[in-house]
């Protein structure tokens, strides 16, 4: 039997815990959200984004960058939101537009207001496994949190992560490295053979690549748990990189797309922003 991990009923969860969240604070709580209003995705992302955050209680301001903009030109925009105290976190969608380095701007944003957790600080707090509280990156969290509340076992187990980008595989890795997982990180040089001998290996695989039906239950050792983080648009409809129909009866536990890893990454963001709004009135009060 495989069960199906319900991230959007787990992310609805969380989303009524964090309006709460919101409601108790005597301030507003509001996510200011830089993105390239060019890119398709990131229009349809930002937007279920800010629908999501004001049923929630969390005002959002939504950033357009300029035709014409720099990476120095967003780093200036950032630094005056790290400097607006009616400003609670801040997100930088990606991608933004050719040529801007993304990386810097995601590191010019404030460690009090990193919301998305891309930022070097909070992420190298995550690498080093810090003891100490910090945002970490909304879809690997999200995806931890899942696991979390089915109370899948990861000390021990052997994990294997698909996709090394900044914003999923590399967090990914260390979050379930911090969890006590043995993790193996497979990218686009790794070989397909390699790739299958680990597949058949692993207990829980994460997969991240953007290829629709990219793994097929018969890659899979009987039992293992999948995370599918693909989103991937066929035919205008929504699909991950999990063959979903050909896991049934091999995996134990399957993420769906839609319904899985999205709605968690959405949750995620929102609580991070709370918990970056609360946080911060504690050391101004
Ligand atoms: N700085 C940054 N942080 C991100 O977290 C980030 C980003 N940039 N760039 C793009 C990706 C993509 N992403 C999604 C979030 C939710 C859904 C989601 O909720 N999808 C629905 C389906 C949507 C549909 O049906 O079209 C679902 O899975 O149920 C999808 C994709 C966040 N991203």
């Amino acid at each position: 039997m495989t069960e199906i991990l319900d991230g959007a009923a787990v992310a609805k969860l969380t989303n009524v815990q964090t309006a709460e969240r919101v409601a108790q604070l005597d301030k507003p709580v509001t996510l200011a959200v830089i993105y390239d209003p060019k890119n398709d995705g990131s229009r349809l992302y930002v937007g279920m984004k800010s629908k999501k955050a004001s049923a929630l209680g969390i005002q959002t301001r939504d950033i357009p960058t300029d035709a014409n903009a720099t990476t120095q030109s967003i780093i200036s925009l950032v630094e005056q939101l790290n400097a607006d105290d009616t400003i609670s976190g801040i997100l930088v969608q990606s991608p933004l537009a050719k040529g801007v380095k993304e990386r810097e701007v995601f590191s010019a944003v404030a460690p009090h207001k990193d919301a998305d957790g891309l930022g070097a600080t909070v992420q190298g707090m995550l690498f080093g496994d810090a003891p100490s509280d910090y945002t970490v990156a909304a879809t690997p969290q999200g995806v931890m949190s899942l696991l979390k509340h089915y109370d899948i076992e990861l000390t021990g187990k052997k994990a294997l992560v698909i996709g090394r980008s900044q914003l999923f595989g590399r967090p990914m890795f260390a979050l379930l490295t911090n969890a006590d997982a043995t993790v193996t990180l497979a990218h686009r040089y790794t070989s397909s053979e390699t790739l299958k001998s680990y597949l058949k290996m692993a207990d829980i695989v994460v997969v991240g690549v953007g290829i629709p039906e990219f793994i097929q239950g018969t890659d899979l050792k009987q039992g293992v748990t999948v995370i599918d983080v693909g989103m991937n648009y066929v035919d205008g409809k929504a699909v991950g990189d999990v063959d979903f129909q050909s896991v049934q009866g091999i995996a134990d536990f399957i993420t769906p797309v839609p319904g899985g890893v999205g709605p968690m990454t959405i949750a995620t963001l929102l609580e991070n922003t709370v918990t970056l709004a609360e946080n911060y009135s504690v050391k101004n009060s």
